[in-house]
């Protein structure tokens, strides 16, 4: 299959270098030059025991490319808009384009401009680091992927998707509920992203030490507005134990395990909030449903960027 993953940083490298090394023809386009030089000159490198080298072309934009089969896209949320706009000539009538991201409303911000019906979705439970330019920690082994169409049907094209990343080895599960996904995955990331990145705590002290019971409690606070708002949506989730949704959370992560919004803060780099607390307190406003603690979460998030952001 022709693939192209819009977005080639940790999670992107990771799912591209795996789809070529299963044999697929796989574009890597991601901005960040240097990475497009190193993957060019030396391959892409996955730090395996021992490193596996995957020859893969990597582009600084699509320009160059024709229409291809199939598109994931993994930039960060806040960078799906402009992505997408710019790579509209390789979406041809029967292109696929699948977000893998975290968070939600990435899959009709890509609707919008490409139109619903070429839209697919997908949450995945791999993982991928970036030691060094091009150079990319995989976590795959009993890793789950789920995929599906936005109207919940299990069509050709999707199983056909999902064929292709298991036989890439990557558990992949076709789900008639991808909005029940995406909650699932959204309640996770809300309930930890913003408290770990403002604490600058990794999950140790949070959830093996039990040290400050006042972080599960606003923890647990937020999922209950999210599962409150996912009622009023009619969305289907997985659970609604807000417990062991705050559990699920730190499920075999080590104790020095960072979150993603937390790494972001390290690297001075901007979050996905919006689309974590933000899209639960967004959707609230627009279904009557009060979200006062990720309303607050976000407001201190979106307080640190400025501070990042604007130093005199
Ligand atoms: N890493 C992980 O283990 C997991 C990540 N996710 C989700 O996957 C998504 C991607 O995460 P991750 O891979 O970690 O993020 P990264 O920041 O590592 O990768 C995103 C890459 O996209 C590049 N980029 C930004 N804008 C464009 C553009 N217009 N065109 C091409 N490339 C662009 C970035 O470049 P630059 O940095 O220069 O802006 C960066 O290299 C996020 O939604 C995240 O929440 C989900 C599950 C696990
Ligand atoms: C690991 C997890 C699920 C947070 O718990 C995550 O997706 C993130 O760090 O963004």
């Amino acid at each position: 299959m022709k693939i192209c993953l819009l977005g080639a940083g940790a999670l992107g490298s990771t799912f591209g270098g795996t789809l070529a090394e299963a044999g697929n023809e796989v574009y890597l386009v991601d901005i960040f030059k240097p990475y497009v030089e190193a993957v060019n000159k030396r391959g892409l490198i996955f730090a395996d025991e021992p490193d596996t080298v995957v020859r893969v072309p990597a582009f600084e934009n699509t320009k160059s490319l024709d229409v291809v089969d199939f598109v994931i896209v993994l930039v960060k949320s806040f960078a799906t808009r402009e992505v997408i706009n710019s790579a509209k000539n390789i979406i041809g009538d029967h292109t696929v384009v699948m977000s893998l991201q975290n968070g939600f409303g990435n899959e009709n911000m890509i609707a919008d401009v490409i139109g619903s019906d070429k839209v697919v979705s997908g949450k995945t439970y791999v993982g991928g680091g970036m030691l060094d330019v091009g150079y990319v920690r995989r976590t795959i082994k009993n890793k789950m992927t789920y995929i599906g169409e936005l109207t919940g049907k299990k069509t050709e094209r999707i199983q056909k998707i999902a064929d292709v990343l298991n036989a890439a080895g990557m558990m992949t599960e076709v789900s008639d509920n991808i909005m029940g996904l995406i909650w699932d995955k959204l309640l996770i990331n809300a309930a930890t992203g913003a408290l770990t990145a403002i604490t600058g705590l990794p999950y140790g002290p949070i959830y093996q030490d039990e040290s400050i019971p006042e972080i599960k409690q606003v923890g647990m606070a937020v999922i209950r507005e999210g599962i409150a708002v996912a009622h009023k949506k009619n969305i289907r989730l997985k659970t609604e134990d807000v417990e062991k949704i705050w559990y699920m959370a730190a499920e075999n992560l080590p104790y020095e395990f960072k979150t993603s919004m937390l790494q972001s803060f390290e690297r001075k780099m901007k979050t996905e909030i919006d689309y974590f607390n933000g899209a639960i307190a967004r959707e609230g406003d627009k279904f009557g449903v009060e979200t006062p603690i990720n309303k607050t979460l976000v407001a201190c998030v979106k307080g640190i960027e400025y501070r990042m952001f604007n130093k005199k």
